[in-house]
């Protein structure tokens, strides 16, 4: 791709993307600009990736095709207000910020601005993100297909409607958090069995990482393949109806819900 691709904010998120598009090859490193005020998070990517970095963040600003808003969603309002005299007319803004809608950022630049709203996840990082992308009409579909193929460079992306990003927040932008949990709360289990803790993370992660393939590569109904592990009168019917007594899945759909609303209030 021949553009440069800026990213103000070089925090957890920014740092994950960064990561998976310079590992993907999609643009050569010196086509990526990232601003922060931290020096540690700058050398930090700078000696990883080889990208351009700068505590100015008129500088991405200034030079990039594409820029990514990777600040706390509070800061929108004052980074906006920093850059929009100086970023490229034509400049595409992606704003993965949560709770950030379309129609308060347009009217923080002032004009017609092309933005696109995403909200990616962090697994970015190893090229297993998972992204939804939603723009305004001001953005051509062939600079969609960009932003796309960004996001791709690093995982999986799919466009959706806005009023779908608050649900995207819980359901694969913020569930990462809560399958650590998991992962980290089987290694408990198996430490409490007498499982080295290093080879107890290897073991849980392998399977939730196998089970998540099992879903995506099989097409088939997650219960169906629950079933398929669940032998007659054997260990793991044991478990299962443990975790139902315990309110696993009760627990982690009102998460989700938790988390959407948590999401839609930040819209406000
Ligand atoms: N973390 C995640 O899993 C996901 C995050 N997001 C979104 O990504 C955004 C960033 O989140 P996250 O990466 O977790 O946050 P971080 O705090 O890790 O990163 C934000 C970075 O921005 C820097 N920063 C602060 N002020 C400015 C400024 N004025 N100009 C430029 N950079 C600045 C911060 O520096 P300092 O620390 O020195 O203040 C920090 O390094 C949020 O809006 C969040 O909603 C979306 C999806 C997933
Ligand atoms: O916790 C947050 O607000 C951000 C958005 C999604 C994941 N992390």
């Amino acid at each position: 791709m021949d553009k440069k691709i800026g990213f103000i904010g070089c925090g957890n998120m920014g740092q994950a993307m960064i990561g998976g598009i310079v590992k993907s090859g999609l643009v050569p490193p010196e086509q990526v600009y990232a601003a922060d005020p931290s020096e540690q998070n700058l050398n930090r990517v700078q000696k990883e990736y080889g990208i351009c970095v700068t505590q100015d963040n008129l500088v991405p600003a200034k030079k990039c095709d594409i820029l990514v808003l990777s600040v706390k969603p509070y800061l929108y309002t004052d980074v906006i207000e920093e850059i929009r005299d100086t970023v490229k007319q034509d400049v595409v803004i992606v704003m993965i910020a949560a709770g950030q809608t379309i129609a308060v950022n347009e009217a923080r630049f002032g004009r017609n601005i092309k933005i696109v709203r995403a909200m990616p996840n962090t697994p970015a990082l190893v090229g297993e993100g998972m992204a939804a992308l939603c723009a305004n009409s001001y953005v051509t579909d062939e600079e969609k297909n960009e932003v796309r193929e960004i996001f791709e460079s690093f995982g999986k992306a799919e466009f959706v409607a806005e009023n779908m990003m608050d649900v995207v927040a819980g359901v694969s932008g913020s569930s990462p958090a809560y399958v650590y949990m998991f992962i980290e709360a089987l290694a408990d289990g198996a430490v409490l069995q007498g499982m080295p803790r290093q080879q107890a993370y290897t073991f849980a992660a392998q399977a939730v990482l196998g089970s998540a393939r099992m879903v995506l590569e099989t097409g088939m109904h997650p219960g169906a393949l629950k079933d398929m592990v669940c032998s007659p009168g054997g260990t793991t019917i044991e478990a299962v109806a443990s975790l139902e007594q315990d309110g696993l899945r009760a627990a982690v759909i009102r998460a989700v819900d938790v988390c959407t609303e948590k999401s839609k209030a930040m819209s406000k």
